[in-house]
Order: structure tokens, then C-alpha cells, then sequence
């Protein structure tokens, strides 16, 4: 192997009652895709956030391109030519697209005055080499970007002159199967062009689909270092959790006759005349590209955004739903896909964000015990693996997986008669993916009526009772579950056989 441009070398880090990182070592070559692979909590995001410099590191040394960067600030990291993509990453809301990828490094004219053309024609560039031309406008509004198009300003930022090392994290967890390609074609490029590359997924197939190599975390140590051409699945999921999993899940249908949902003629900004219902315990899957109106049609019936025409029914009735109150009131639960933005309060404990929406209904006259509250939260937040020193933890202490685990159990315990689940498994480890699974069809069979909204085709094939598709905010005819294949659902969401 040629000298390696990343080399971390006897890497410890700890937290106060948790050592997240134990003398990690791992070097990455010129033109090297290394995957970093490991359970929630393993210490992927620590292992990236002190490349970054985010983290300071308490043993061990990294060097990039030869010099040690062991103790540097995110400025001097980025200098020695170390560039993050972010999983969520911050967008000013204010600012284009352009000014978003330059924040902090603005190009200057004479007398200090920002060049917003040079950055519009710098982005535009960048967006032609990569292949991106024409995904985002860079005079876009930074609020107006999509999930897609954001990683795409993200990344367009982190490939400026200089850089070395590109680490994504978790980067195709809002991509459609396009998208990924483009990614992976993205990644390729970047490879002949010598860069090193470090990609973070819990995604196995795309791991072995791209990397060269595959490292393994568990508990804050290195636990394997495959090449991965001569490795697979099985033994990469050996590595990450010491012992095999069943990856293939089944479930029998539960639907009973009673509907819980109607939806007639619904329109908003981002729907035309949509019409659908779910019985109870059914789940009905939603697919369709990202940006098809999937999310927003989640936010639609919760109450978060504003509806223009047609009804939502609950158990037969009419509500009126104009805020997520409405919906709660309604007996609706909605786990929403960023849930570190949008479903939890990061200064508060484990406990309390799970139990959030239980309180109405274990309160008696207003009083929530503590003891009703652990019986009832306490088994969720096990049955999914949740990795917290204890249930008192700070949520925002959690890694990112655990984070995403803590909003399922707050709805998985509440119980709605309506369940609204955005990618439910989204940066989800595969142990606690099967744990989720099966906790989903657990409430299916006690009655829950679910919406699912998934891109990750086995998971809306094996979990969903009837698939519909999402594409420019209309619906496909629904798919019974015989009929349920990758290639239909596929051509729905590509707007084939769809009413014009
Ligand atoms: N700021 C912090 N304070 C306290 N503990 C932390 C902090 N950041 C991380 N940890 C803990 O360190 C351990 C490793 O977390 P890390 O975020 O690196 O995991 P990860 O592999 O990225 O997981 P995921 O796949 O869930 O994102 C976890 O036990 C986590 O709770």
C-alpha cells in the first residue's frame, strides 16, 4: 500500500461514564474507499467528529498527508485538507445555495466586499464536474432545498481546493436508488482523482458495493479490517455484533375491517386530490422518490402544514386537524424523519422524550407517576437496544442512532390508533432495524392502523399490506400485496402509469 494520506494511530476517547473510542487505529491510501461500519453507539460519529476537529482526542495521533493534526480545531483540520459530509448538515435558512457552500471561506473583492458572483460561478462549476448540474440552482433560497439537495450543497462544499480526506457519513440516507448511483459515480471520480474517502453507512450492500475496505467498530474498538472483495454480509454483521442475523422478514396480514383513516380529495400546496385509507391493523406503504410529497403528505394530516381542500376522517368522524395538537387530540402519532430536528429535546433525559406522548393517556387527573411511566416506557426503550448509560442520560449525549431509536419508542409505547412513520429505520443499525420490524408488526396485530413512508424497497415490500406510490404529489392505484414487486413500485415512482 502506498503511505497512507489518513493515519490514526492508538485513537482513545472517552465521555464521562462511557469510553467511546479505545485505541482505534486505521490508515487510508491515496485513491481508497475505507467503510466504517458498526452498531449505534459503536463510535463512528467520535472517530469522525475528532478528524473533524470537532472532538479533541484524549491518546493517539492522526496525521494527514504526514503532518499531525492530532489537536486540531475544525478550521485546522479543514486546512490539512480533512472535509466532513455531514449527515444533516446545518443550512443557513437565509442565505442561496451558493452562500451556503461558502460559509465561513467567502471569495472577497477589493476592499473586503463579498464576491457572490465568483461563488455562484465557483458552485456552478463544481456542480458540472461532479455531475450535479442542474440538481440545485445556486441562487436557490438555503430554505427551499430538499433533503437531496442539501447533501448535494454539503458536498459541493467539502470538495474546495486542498482537500485530501472526504468522510461521508450515512450519506444515502435520504437518497433514492438514483441518487445513490450518482453518489457511488460521484465516489468513483473522487477515487481516480486520488482523494481518500471514508463512508459511514449501516447500509451493508452499499458498503461492499463501494468501499475497497471495510473496517469494523464495536464498542469503540476495532473489531475487524476487511478487504471487501473477500468478504460478505454475514461476516461483516459477525464482526459488528458477534453473531448472525436473520435478515429476511415476513409478516401475516392483520387487517381488520374497521377503517381508522380516510382521506377524500385532499389537496395542499404539494397534493392534488389525493384519496386513500388504512384499516386497522394494516400498514399501507408509501413509496415514490424522495421529494415526490411523501414527507410533506405525513405533515399534511398531522396538522404541521396547512391543508387546502378535501377531509381526513378518524374512526368515521370528521376532524378538522390544523396543528400537530389536532392530531395528537385525534389520536394520531407521527415519528417524522429528521428526528433530531423536529422529534426531540436534546437537554432533556431518555425518559421524558420517550414518554412525551404518553402523558395524556397514563395521567390520572393531571399527575403522571414516575413509576407508570418506567413500566410502561421503560421495556420499548429496551426492546429496541437503545445504548444509554442510563435512562436519565441527556438525549443529545446519545449518538445519532440511539437518538433516532428514542422517537420510535415514544410513539411505539403511546400506541395512536393512527401511526405516521417517516423512514422509521433511517441510520438504524441492522440489530435494531429487525428489533423495529418486529415492533411494527406487533402493533399492526394489536390494531394500529400504520402509514409507512420508506425508500428502502425490502423493508416497504416486506412490512406494507398494500403499497401506494407517491409521485409529483399524486397517488399510483394501490398495489395489493401479491402484486408487490421492486420493478412496480419502481415504475410508479417514475411517474409511469400514473393518471396525468
Ligand atoms: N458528547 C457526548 N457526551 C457523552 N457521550 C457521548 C457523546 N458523544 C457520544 N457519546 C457516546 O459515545 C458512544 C459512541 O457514540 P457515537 O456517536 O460515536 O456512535 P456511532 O457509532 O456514531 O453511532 P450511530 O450509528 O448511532 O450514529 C455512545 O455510547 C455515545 O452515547
Amino acid at each position: 500500500m502506498s503511505a497512507p494520506i489518513l493515519d490514526v494511530a492508538h485513537v482513545g476517547k472517552s465521555f464521562p461514564g462511557v469510553r467511546a473510542l479505545a485505541d482505534v487505529s486505521l490508515q487510508v491510501a491515496p485513491g481508497e474507499v475505507v467503510a466504517l461500519v458498526g452498531e449505534n453507539g459503536a463510535g463512528k460519529s467520535t472517530l469522525l467528529k475528532i478528524l473533524s476537529g470537532d472532538y479533541r482526542l484524549d491518546e493517539g495521533t492522526v496525521r494527514i498527508g504526514g503532518a499531525e493534526v492530532s489537536h486540531a480545531s475544525p478550521l485546522e483540520a479543514r486546512r490539512a485538507g480533512f472535509r466532513l459530509v455531514r449527515q444533516e448538515p446545518e443550512i443557513v435558512p437565509d442565505i442561496a445555495a451558493a452562500e451556503n457552500v461558502f460559509v465561513g471561506e467567502y471569495p472577497r473583492r477589493s476592499l473586503g466586499r463579498v464576491d457572490h458572483g465568483a461563488m455562484r460561478d465557483a458552485m456552478a462549476a463544481q456542480l458540472r464536474r461532479y455531475g450535479f448540474k442542474g440538481l440545485v440552482d445556486p441562487e436557490q433560497p438555503g430554505r427551499s432545498l430538499s433533503p437531496a439537495q442539501t447533501h448535494i450543497v454539503e458536498i459541493v462544499a467539502a470538495l474546495k481546493p486542498g482537500v485530501k480526506v472526504v468522510a461521508f457519513d450515512e450519506p444515502t440516507s435520504s437518497l433514492t436508488s438514483d441518487e445513490v448511483e450518482r453518489l457511488f459515480q460521484l465516489i468513483r471520480q473522487l477515487k481516480a482523482e486520488g482523494l481518500s474517502i471514508i463512508y459511514v453507512s449501516h447500509r451493508l450492500k452499499e458498503v461492499l458495493a463501494i468501499s475497497d475496505r471495510v473496517v469494523v467498530l464495536k464498542d469503540g474498538r476495532v473489531t475487524g479490517n476487511l478487504m471487501t472483495a473477500r468478504t460478505n454480509e454475514d461476516e461483516i454483521v459477525r464482526y459488528m455484533v458477534g453473531r448472525e442475523l436473520v435478515h429476511d422478514f415476513k409478516r401475516e396480514e392483520t387487517t381488520r375491517p374497521e377503517v381508522v383513516l380516510e382521506v377524500c380529495h385532499l389537496s395542499s400546496r404539494w397534493h392534488r386530490d389525493l384519496g386513500f385509507s388504512i384499516r386497522a391493523g394494516e400498514i399501507l406503504g408509501f413509496g415514490g422518490l424522495v421529494g415526490a410529497g411523501r414527507t410533506e403528505l405525513a405533515k399534511v394530516i398531522f396538522g404541521e402544514y396547512p391543508r387546502s381542500g378535501g377531509t381526513i376522517r378518524l374512526l368515521g368522524r370528521e376532524r378538522d386537524i390544523r396543528s400537530p395538537s389536532d392530531a395528537i387530540a385525534a389520536d394520531i402519532g407521527f415519528a417524522p424523519e429528521n428526528r433530531k430536528a423536529e422529534g426531540l429535546i436534546l437537554v432533556r433525559s431518555v425518559i421524558e422524550n420517550a414518554s412525551m406522548a404518553v402523558y395524556r393517556r397514563l395521567s390520572r387527573w393531571g399527575v403522571l407517576s414516575d413509576r407508570r411511566m418506567v413500566e410502561k416506557v421503560a421495556p420499548v426503550i429496551r426492546a429496541l437496544d437503545v445504548k444509554t448509560p442510563s435512562m436519565e442520560q441527556e438525549v443529545g449525549k446519545l449518538s445519532g442512532g440511539n437518538q433516532q431509536k428514542v422517537v420510535l419508542s415514544r410513539w411505539l409505547a403511546a400506541g395512536p390508533r393512527l401511526l405516521i412513520l417517516d423512514e422509521p429505520t433511517r441510520a438504524v443499525d441492522v440489530g435494531a432495524k429487525a428489533e423495529i420490524y418486529r415492533l411494527i408488526d406487533r402493533l399492526a396485530k394489536e390494531g394500529m392502523a400504520i402509514m409507512l413512508i420508506s425508500s428502502e424497497m425490502p423493508e416497504l415490500l416486506a412490512l406494507s399490506d398494500r403499497i401506494v406510490v407517491m409521485n409529483g404529489g399524486r397517488l399510483s392505484p394501490v398495489i395489493e400485496k401479491k402484486d408487490a414487486t421492486e420493478e412496480l413500485v419502481v415504475s410508479y415512482a417514475l411517474g409511469k402509469g400514473m393518471a396525468a
